[in-house]
């Protein structure tokens, strides 16, 4: 892609979608700027992938085509006030953080700014990423397209109303956090009968993996693939039961509301 990207705040996201993008040559490193609070993440960011890197927030404005925001989200009133200046006319402007709406980002200006939002995750980094958007009026078709080119080079994307925003940490932004615990307690699981731990890691992701692959390229009901497993009388519907009776849904629905209640604060 012919066009400059920059990155303001590259911690764990920014630098999950800055390697995916680099990983899948989409765009090439000296198309890339970087800017970070500190000078350590700044040498850290730009020796590993050969990125350009400043401390100064305006100078990745006045250098990027599409902008990406990788700073939390209360960071987000005062860096906008700090380039809105210097942002390039015609650049997109990216937001990825939890409950940073639309209008916050366009109030910030006083003239009409192209705004994507984004909630991605960090499996991005290793090109599986699942990333959520939605636009502002300004964003032409020709800017969905790079944007989604720039998205879809790491992972997939999916388009949202805006109301819809708020809900998506918890089924995608955040969840890679859950599912980690879930492996985790798995291979601990194979530890306790005797399985070596690095073996056991790579066995229970694996069959994480399978399975997700299963409802995406099947597409058939999570529930209907859950029974092919449970041979009658057999081994598995008894560890279904004790999921049951500890309530293993009714956890992760608790855990998603959690995490929606908090986005919403965000936004407040
Ligand atoms: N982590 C995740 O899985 C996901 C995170 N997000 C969103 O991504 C955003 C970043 O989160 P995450 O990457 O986890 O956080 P990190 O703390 O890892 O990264 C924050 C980055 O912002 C930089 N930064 C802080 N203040 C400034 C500033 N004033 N100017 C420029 N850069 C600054 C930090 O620099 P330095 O390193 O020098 O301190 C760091 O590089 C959040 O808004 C979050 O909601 C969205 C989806 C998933
Ligand atoms: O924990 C957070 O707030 C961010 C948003 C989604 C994942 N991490």
């Amino acid at each position: 892609m012919n066009k400059k990207i920059g990155f303001i705040g590259c911690g764990k996201m920014g630098e999950a979608m800055l390697e995916g993008m680099l990983h899948a040559e989409v765009i090439s490193p000296e198309g890339i700027m970087v800017s970070t609070a500190s000078a350590e993440t700044k040498t850290k960011i730009t020796t590993k992938y050969n990125v350009k890197g400043t401390l100064d927030n305006k100078e990745v404005a006045g250098f990027a085509d599409f902008l990406f925001l990788g700073i939390q989200p209360a960071m987000h009133k005062q860096v906008l006030e700090e380039v809105k200046n210097h942002v390039k006319e015609d650049a997109v402007i990216i937001t990825m953080a939890a409950g940073i709406t639309v209008s916050l980002v366009e109030n910030s200006f006083e003239k009409r700014v192209k705004v994507v939002r984004t909630m991605p995750n960090t499996p991005s980094l290793v090109g599986e990423g699942m990333t959520a958007m939605c636009i502002n009026d300004e964003i032409t078709d020709a800017d969905i397209e790079n944007v989604t080119a720039l998205l879809n080079s790491f992972g997939k994307t999916e388009i949202l109303h805006e109301d819809l925003m708020d809900a998506v940490p918890a089924i995608s932004g955040s969840s890679p956090a859950y599912v980690y615990m879930f492996i985790e307690a798995l291979a601990d699981g194979g530890v306790r009968d005797g399985i070596p731990r690095k073996q056991a890691y790579r066995m229970a992701a694996q069959a994480v993996m399978g399975a997700a692959k299963m409802v995406l390229e099947t597409e058939r009901h999570p529930a209907a693939l859950k029974d092919d497993v449970c041979t009658p009388g057999g081994s598995t519907i008894s560890a279904v039961a004790a999921l049951e009776e500890n309530q293993l849904r009714s956890s992760i629905l608790q855990a998603m509301k959690a995490c929606t209640d908090k986005t919403k604060g965000f936004s407040k």
